[in-house]
């Protein structure tokens, strides 16, 4: 009888790509604000698309294309904004969506890649969710995509440093976010599980990670380690650093600033794009850090913006940011103009 029911079920879905499962779940879903929704939607999406980056290099044939000097595209990276894209646009059709990869939006993408399950415990969020964002509709968001970033370090086999990001954009401003680390806990060894979540929203916080001040008479700063240049290092020059660690991605940066593991992150180059600093963040402004170019103004988030961030990045977390940018050299803020 069960089994009937179940083929009965499984012929009703195939018939009207729907479900009486889904639509009670539809139903169920009036009055949760969109943004809390395409948040919840993000998480189960970047866990997926982080599986298919762990997938392709365990197959070993990485497809690397030269996009441009110093920018490579990897098989990892088409095929987690295949499955990124592919999964919010379904679930969120009306929603503009910006992804870093160029993939053909006609070509077919695997059934089993498109994701459009809900986050329960993000859903719980209803009951204490920002008056301000309550009435947010499709056309004031703009979901901006790094597919993998930190795409250099993945190539070299420097795992921890890649991350997915999904940023969600309300009227210009970066408001929530997620971070997938998809090799979270690699050098523990085989066995381990691989992989944790971090996300965001400002006026609710961020969680999925363990936050910590970094440590007091110190001044460690982080930067680029595969896109330095001479006006990217006489800017963290000139911010007095007691150590520098130069690491890949700029998820991968912010992450380090709200585990305290550094006191700034300082990036005097047009190297990042929207899609790079959109999800980092909307998580650090949640938790009261900042995240500028190096003039100390707020990046833009619209749907018409230039991608490049062309006047460079300046994130801090629980530190004074107006100190790190009088620090940075005015022929730096000449070269680097918003
Ligand atoms: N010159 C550049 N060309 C292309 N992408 C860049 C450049 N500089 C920075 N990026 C992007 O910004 C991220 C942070 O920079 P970095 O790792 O050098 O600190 C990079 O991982 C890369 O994202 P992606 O890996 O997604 O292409
Ligand atoms: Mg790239
Ligand atoms: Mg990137
Ligand atoms: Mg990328």
């Amino acid at each position: 009888m069960l089994a009937f029911h179940s083929v009965v079920l499984y012929l009703y879905e195939k018939m009207t790509g729907d479900s009486p499962v889904a639509k009670r779940r539809r139903s169920d879903m009036e009055g949760v604000p969109l943004l809390l929704k395409i948040l919840a939607s993000s998480v189960p999406v970047a866990d997926k698309s982080g599986g298919l980056i762990r997938d392709v290099l365990e197959k070993g044939d990485l497809g690397v294309v030269k996009k441009g000097w110093n920018d490579l595209q990897t098989e990892a990276d088409r095929a987690a904004q295949r499955c990124i894209v592919a999964s919010l646009s379904k679930s969120f059709p009306n929603v503009t969506i910006i992804g870093e990869e160029e993939t053909d939006p006609n070509e077919d993408i695997k059934p089993d890649w498109v994701e459009t399950s809900l986050d329960e415990n993000i859903l719980k969020h209803v009951s204490n969710f920002p008056e301000e964002w309550k009435d947010v509709k499709d056309e004031d968001i703009v979901i901006w995509v790094d597919p993998l970033d930190g795409t250099a370090e993945y190539t070299q086999g420097l795992l921890d440093h890649v991350t997915v990001l999904i940023g969600i954009a309300v009227k210009g401003k970066a408001v929530a976010g997620v971070i997938h680390q998809p090799y979270y806990n690699y050098k523990a060894g085989p066995g381990a599980t691989l992989g944790r979540t971090i996300w965001g929203m400002v006026g609710l916080g961020a969680f999925g990670y363990t936050q910590k001040q970094p440590p007091k008479g110190k001044n460690i700063i982080t930067t680029t380690r595969s896109h330095s240049n001479k006006v990217v290092t006489d800017s963290v020059d000139a911010c007095e650093p007691t150590e520098v660690i130069r690491v890949g991605g700029a998820g991968h940066k912010v992450l380090l600033l709200i585990e305290g593991e550094v006191h700034a992150y300082v990036f005097a180059s047009p190297g990042c794009k929207k899609w790079d600093t959109c999800a980092p963040e909307a998580i650090l402004t949640a938790i009261g850090g900042k995240l500028t170019d190096i003039h100390g103004s707020k990046l833009q988030y619209h749907k018409e913006v230039q991608h490049k961030n062309t006047a460079g990045v300046l994130a801090t977390f629980s530190v004074d940011h107006q100190w790190y940018l009088d620090k940075i050299p005015q022929s730096a803020k000449d070269a680097l103009k918003p």
